[in-house]
């Protein structure tokens, strides 16, 4: 079965290369045209006023289950509405009230889960590989909303779908800022494959302690000044320091962290005028952001990742759900 949206542009990318991948786990086990039909079909969703003119038809009898090991806002909510928005059953396990807390491992809860017959395990977990631990031991597909400091693909596609919005002549050739907790974010990781894929030039740009030592290795330049490291920048991405993977300080105080980091009216205007804002979210504002700037409708698109971020969603897991796994990749 191919992705039949409809019978333009979509319908015949989507014929040519039908979309074979069986997992979402990471943004580099996908080729360019993987990434480029997920983010049209993602387009084709928000197109669509989903609220309204919902296809149940795509997933219905499937079965979608959320296992959250870490909390989530954005990704858990906006997997539930997808899968509902499609006709799935989805059941968002509860962790914290679930037989884990009798001692039950993360492999037994596995193939409990996987008796129940699933067709795609939403996993979130504090260990790096966990999710592709599990997509070796359960038969359906599993999408990774993120694993430790490794990846989040979901997060990536739906930024890159934000961009795409924001400018429609696509990402090749932009400067993309991504600035802050660079090493314990795995959306820093997954958004600099992802947008080097897509034509962009990345800059990572944070204090000495909290950018890893190898990042010049992922493909974008390293910068520990804002006002160096935003120059001739179309976007601007911040993020949280993600204190519950720190041990011990990684910066002196988070006032001062504010000062030299957050990103206010002065330190925008390093970039480009007309720059955009953006934040995976959850924000901590007055640390990396301050309110003008996440509040202001001109710049900020944080309200608009959210928004894409079902569509995204809604892309995904029809996409994998129609998949046609190729040798290797056996549906079992
Ligand atoms: N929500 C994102 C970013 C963050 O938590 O700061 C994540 O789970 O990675
Ligand atoms: N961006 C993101 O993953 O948000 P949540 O942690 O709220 O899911």
């Amino acid at each position: 079965m191919s992705l039949a949206v409809d019978d333009t542009i979509l319908g015949q990318a989507t014929r040519d290369y039908p979309f074979s991948k069986r997992h979402c786990l990471s943004v580099s086990d996908f080729h360019r045209v993987d990434i480029e039909n997920l983010l049209r079909l993602g387009e084709h969703y928000l197109n669509l006023d989903v609220q309204k003119s919902p296809d149940r038809s795509v997933l219905s009898g499937k079965t979608l289950i959320n296992l959250f090991f870490e909390n989530s806002t954005r990704t858990e909510k906006s997997f539930e509405l997808a899968g509902k928005r499609l006709g799935a059953d989805v059941i968002s396990m509860q962790v914290a009230s679930s037989s884990i807390k009798k001692g039950e491992t993360l492999l037994d809860t596995a193939a409990t889960l996987n008796a129940m017959n699933p067709d795609l395990l939403v996993i979130r977990h504090s260990a790096s590989g966990a999710p592709s631990l599990l997509a070796q031991k359960v038969e359906c597909s599993v999408i990774n909303a993120g694993d430790g400091m490794h990846a989040h693909p979901t997060q990536a596609l739906l930024d890159a779908l934000t961009l795409r919005q924001a400018f429609p002549e696509g990402l090749d050739g932009l400067r993309i800022a991504i600035c802050g907790d660079i090493l314990h974010s795995r959306v820093a990781r997954s958004d600099v494959a992802l947008f080097n894929m897509l034509g962009a030039e990345v800059r990572l740009v944070g204090p000495p302690t909290l950018v890893p030592l190898d990042a010049d290795m992922w493909g974008a330049e390293v910068f520990h000044d804002m006002e160096t490291g935003l120059q001739g920048c179309d976007i601007v991405m911040m993020l949280r320091l993600q204190l519950e993977r720190m041990s011990g300080a990684f910066v002196p105080s988070k006032r001062e962290y504010f000062h030299y980091y957050g990103l206010d009216r002065k330190k925008l205007g390093f970039a480009k005028p007309n720059a955009f804002v953006m934040h995976p979210g959850p924000m901590n504002r007055g640390v990396e952001i301050s309110s003008e700037i996440a509040d202001d409708p001109d710049v900020s698109l944080i309200t608009r990742q959210v928004e894409t971020g079902v569509a995204m969603r809604m892309a995904i897991l029809h996409a994998l759900a129609e998949a046609q796994p190729t040798n290797g990749e056996q549906r079992s």
